[in-house]
């Protein structure tokens, strides 16, 4: 069984069909990538996936179950986990400090009865494991307004891995990064590699070409092609639709 399936999925917007009859599948440990150009519907999908956008019709199964009429709170408890770019992180906390907010929001009520000091140890502890699991070790008590973009990036995805997902939504983890720091997020993609399943959307093709296992191209909300990166880069219709002569 996998992990997620998107069976028939349909969003429109008005005239505008950003979601096409769409079907796609990741596999448990599995890293499958959405490429398209512009506005072909990746964001729109990625908001269905995390219970955000409501689809018209179709279903979305995680673990075998229809969650397609699930919020957004009901999947992140099954472990369904988006990345929020940098807007839900409060800068003068420290990195320790914004990953322990998850882990209290992800605990939830269930450690309600603990003494305040033993709940903030129960809070640490795995807060500083995601921490130390996206390199940020070293930076446990620097306020976020004093970190670099990339470094807050990588606290982003701490806090998702701090929820202990199964499935990571990755909205363009790249995005605004300088080189160097997405080479650095690529290689933190790929030592997480295998552990979840995840759907990465994703402009940067060296990163998604490295991380991928399998790629889908999404052209106008409809799937138009699914494979390995070989696969991909081969395709002679997602070539005159999206790589153009760079492919
Ligand atoms: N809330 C909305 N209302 C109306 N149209 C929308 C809405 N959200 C998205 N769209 C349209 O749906 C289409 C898909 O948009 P979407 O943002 O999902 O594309 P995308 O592939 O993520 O684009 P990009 O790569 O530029 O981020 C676009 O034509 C967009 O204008």
């Amino acid at each position: 069984m996998s992990l997620l399936s998107v069976r028939k999925l349909v969003k429109r917007y008005g005239g505008l069909t950003a979601t096409d009859h769409f079907d796609f599948d990741v596999q448990a440990g599995e890293t499958h990538a959405i490429i398209g150009p512009n506005g072909a519907g990746k964001s729109t999908l990625i908001g269905q996936l995390a219970g955000e956008i409501r689809p018209d019709s179709g279903q979305i199964f995680f673990s075998g179950q229809d969650i397609t009429k699930e919020r957004v709170e009901k999947r992140a408890l099954r472990g369904v986990a988006r990345s929020y770019q940098i807007t839900s992180i409060f800068p003068p906390f420290t990195a320790l400090q914004n990953v322990m907010l998850t882990v209290q929001a992800h605990q939830g009520h269930s450690f309600r009865f603990w003494s305040p000091a033993g709940k903030q140890q129960s809070l640490i502890a795995p807060a500083q494991e995601a921490l130390e699991r996206v390199g940020l070790g070293r930076h446990l008590h620097v306020p976020v307004s004093d970190m670099a973009h990339g470094q807050q990036r990588q606290l982003e995805l701490a806090m998702v891995l701090a929820g202990q997902p199964r499935l990571l939504l990755l909205d363009e983890p790249m995005a605004g990064m300088s080189q160097a720091e997405s080479l650095q997020m690529t290689e933190l993609l790929l030592s997480l590699k295998g552990q979840y399943g995840i759907v990465l959307v994703e402009h940067d093709m060296d990163a998604v070409f490295k991380l991928a296992d399998r790629i889908t191209v999404l052209v106008y909300g409809r799937g138009i092609a699914c494979g390995s990166a070989g696969d991909i880069r081969r395709n002679p219709e997602v070539r005159t639709a999206y790589l153009g002569d760079d492919a």
